[in-house]
Parts: C-alpha cells; sequence; structure tokens
C-alpha cells in the first residue's frame, strides 16, 4: 500500500483500461487503499490521461486532503470498503457489462450467467443494484444490502463496479466480468451449457478469491 505505487498503478491501469476501450471519455472511477487514506481518480478524468500528482488523496473517512477534487462516486467506493475487506474499487462503463446493467430481462439476483469457470473464480454472482443517480448517496444503501456476499455489482442503467483485495485482483475481476457479460450476450438465444451447481461448488472451494 505504497502511494507512490498506487498512485502509478492507478495511472498504468487507467490508461490500459481507456486504451482498450473498457471505459470511454471522462467516465469510470478508481479508488485504492493506501496506509491513512485513499487515493482516488479526480472527478470529470478522463482513466486514460490521469497524472500521479493530481490524483485526489482521501483521509480514512473520505475527507479530500489533496490533489483534484475527487470521483463523485466516493459514495459508491466507500459502501465497498466499509462492507468488506477490500483494498481497490473499480467502475467502468464497458459496453456489454452495462448492456446486461440495461437490458430488463437480466436476473436481477445473478446477472452473470456461469458459463465458464473463470467468472465465477474471479467475480462470483454478480446482483444488479437498482438505480440511483450517478454520484448521489442513495448508492450507499444499496450496495451495503448486497456487499457482504458481493464483491461485484450492475448498476442498473449505468455499469459495472467490482472492489478486489488489491488494485490489480479489481481490474482482473471487472475485465472478467466484462468478458463474461459480452458471452452472455453473444450467445443469448443459443443452446448455451451452463456450469452446475457442483462445478461451480468445487471451483469456490479451490479458486474463489475473497
Ligand atoms: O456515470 C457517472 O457519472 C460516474 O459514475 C462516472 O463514471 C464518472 O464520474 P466521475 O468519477 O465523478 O468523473
Ligand atoms: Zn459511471
Amino acid at each position: 500500500m505504497n502511494e507512490e505505487k498506487i498512485r502509478a498503478d492507478i495511472v498504468k491501469w487507467g490508461r490500459s483500461l481507456f486504451e482498450r476501450g473498457l471505459t470511454a471519455g471522462s467516465s469510470g472511477n478508481i479508488s485504492a487503499r493506501i496506509d491513512g487514506g485513499y487515493i482516488a481518480t479526480p472527478t470529470n478524468s478522463c482513466l486514460g490521461f490521469l497524472e500521479p500528482d493530481r490524483l485526489s488523496k482521501l483521509d480514512l473517512d473520505g475527507n479530500h486532503i489533496s490533489g483534484d477534487k475527487p470521483t463523485k462516486e466516493l459514495p459508491l467506493h466507500f459502501a465497498f470498503y466499509e462492507g468488506r475487506s477490500c483494498a481497490a474499487v473499480v467502475h467502468l462503463h464497458s459496453s456489454y457489462a452495462t448492456a446486461l446493467a440495461c437490458l430488463s430481462d437480466t436476473d436481477p439476483a445473478d446477472a452473470i450467467p456461469p458459463i465458464t469457470p473463470y467468472v465465477v473464480m474471479r467475480v462470483g454472482t454478480v446482483p444488479v443494484v437498482p438505480y440511483t443517480r450517478p454520484g448521489s448517496a442513495d448508492v450507499k444503501a444499496r450496495i451495503a444490502a448486497i456487499v457482504a456476499d458481493h464483491s461485484a455489482a450492475l448498476l442498473e442503467n449505468h455499469g459495472p463496479i467490482v472492489c478486489g483485495a488489491s488494485l490489480d485482483a479489481a481490474v482482473f475481476a471487472i475485465e472478467e466480468l466484462e468478458e463474461a457479460a459480452k458471452l452472455a450476450i453473444i450467445t443469448r438465444g443459443m443452446q448455451v451449457r451452463h456450469l452446475t451447481p457442483s462445478m461451480i461448488a468445487d471451483l469456490n472451494a479451490t479458486f474463489r478469491l475473497r
């Protein structure tokens, strides 16, 4: 949780996610724990062009200490930090996960069908959290209702959010969530073989990163 390393990693991952088209314009936000607080992306910043010294520094209560004004989604990020043991939170507007968040027939309790092992191992079951306006503190109660059992969610009509035990883990998980959402969309209406409950239990027992 070295601050300089976290700042460099947020810039590195932000650029990588942006350049691969996983979030566009000034959408998305990233935060990570450091000793005594957090580093977060500034509001209205483009993840592709972050500067380490301009990232927002917060104390343990989320108060802004230095750097540019933080993302307006701090209530969303803190709902994960307060509800679960995690070290980083990543929110994107990636296309396929966001598409699932917009489809009215997505299962709100289990938005990503378990059709490959990796999504079970890295992400787990993904609920859809009812719509709140971006930046609204109302999202806190909605996340609080699911966060004990889930490290990822789809924000209804908005996009995916994931937390992880490290920034790398959170990024890998949201990338896998996007890939699994893509598979779910492109195989819609086809005869898809799902992993069975016993296959999922075996994966969870063997691999699941909590
Ligand atoms: O969708 C939104 O407006 C936010 O959730 C978002 O993605 C970017 O907001 P900022 O981090 O405040 O720029
Ligand atoms: Zn957003």
